[in-house]
């Protein structure tokens, strides 16, 4: 279970409580600037606020960084490299940490994730030489090999600001089943998000932000209703039902 109390950030984020239970995916959703990577970054343990985050009972500060690389993965917003590296070389990376030492093992993880992602037959390639949604499932594949549970048991917390950045509506798709996949085999995650839709579907709780304060959490159905997001996000929106399914528009 991941912990955060009072956790606060001068004003960009004001003191917030909440928890993350085993297997549970969270997403945040907020306007621009509502704090949701600022909060992000406090959950990684790479930037130290006010009040405390737990992981497995200890406070991230209190845990050695590579014991921290073990057990939780962080993926920022996009980034382009600052170095040229082949794909399998960057992914080789993410799995420094882990003291897994079964090569077989790796391999077949490696190549699960790759596969789910779309990327097994970028392995060889540059990454300056991938498209901006070829380099996101790239980083998303590190990330995930980072915490994967088959190869690494520690790995307890996935954490990804704006994952779906850069990718086409069939590699969201992708996306978010590689996350529920993660969850069910029991990481818990914490994601930014803009696509009310997708929260209402593939989110199992919701923490809504604005101007750095929880405006509301809980079940998507029951807090996303179109007059809380409407004050929200300060924009006309209407709820629609299509074959049994709520979906929020945009007016
Ligand atoms: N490095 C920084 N130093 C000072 N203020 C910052 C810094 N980064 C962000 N901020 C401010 O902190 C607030 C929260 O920003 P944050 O990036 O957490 O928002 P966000 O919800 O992730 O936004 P977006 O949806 O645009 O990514 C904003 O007012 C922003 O201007």
């Amino acid at each position: 279970m991941i912990i955060a109390k009072d956790i606060a950030l001068g004003t960009r984020l004001l003191p917030l409580n909440f928890s993350i239970n085993e297997g549970e995916i969270i997403h945040l959703l907020g306007p621009n600037g509502s704090g949701k990577s600022t909060l992000l970054e406090l959950i990684s343990g790479l930037t130290v606020g006010q009040g405390s985050v737990e992981l497995g009972g200890v406070d991230v500060r209190n845990i050695d960084s590579l014991s921290l690389a073990r057990q939780r993965a962080y993926l920022s917003q996009q980034q382009r490299p600052a170095f040229a590296i082949g794909v399998y070389q960057y992914l080789s990376l993410s799995l420094s940490a882990i003291s897994q030492q079964n090569s077989l093992t790796v391999e077949r993880a490696v190549a699960e994730v790759c596969e789910e992602l779309g990327i097994a037959d970028k392995l060889n390639r540059n990454i300056e030489q991938l498209s901006g949604g070829e380099w996101q499932r790239v980083r998303l594949a590190g990330i995930c090999l980072q915490i994967w549970p088959d190869i690494n048991p520690d790995g307890k917390l996935l954490i990804l600001d704006e994952p779906a950045t850069a990718l086409d509506i069939a590699q969201q798709s992708v996306m978010y089943k590689m996350v529920r996949n993660i969850a069910d085999k029991g990481v818990s995650v914490v994601m930014s998000n803009h696509d009310f839709n997708r929260t209402l579907s593939d989110a199992d709780r919701v923490i809504l932000l604005k101007s750095g304060n929880i405006v509301a959490q809980g079940i998507p159905g029951d807090v996303m209703d179109v007059e809380t997001l409407e004050e929200t996000f300060g924009a006309q929106l209407r709820r629609v039902e299509v074959d049994g399914q709520v979906l929020i528009l945009n007016h």
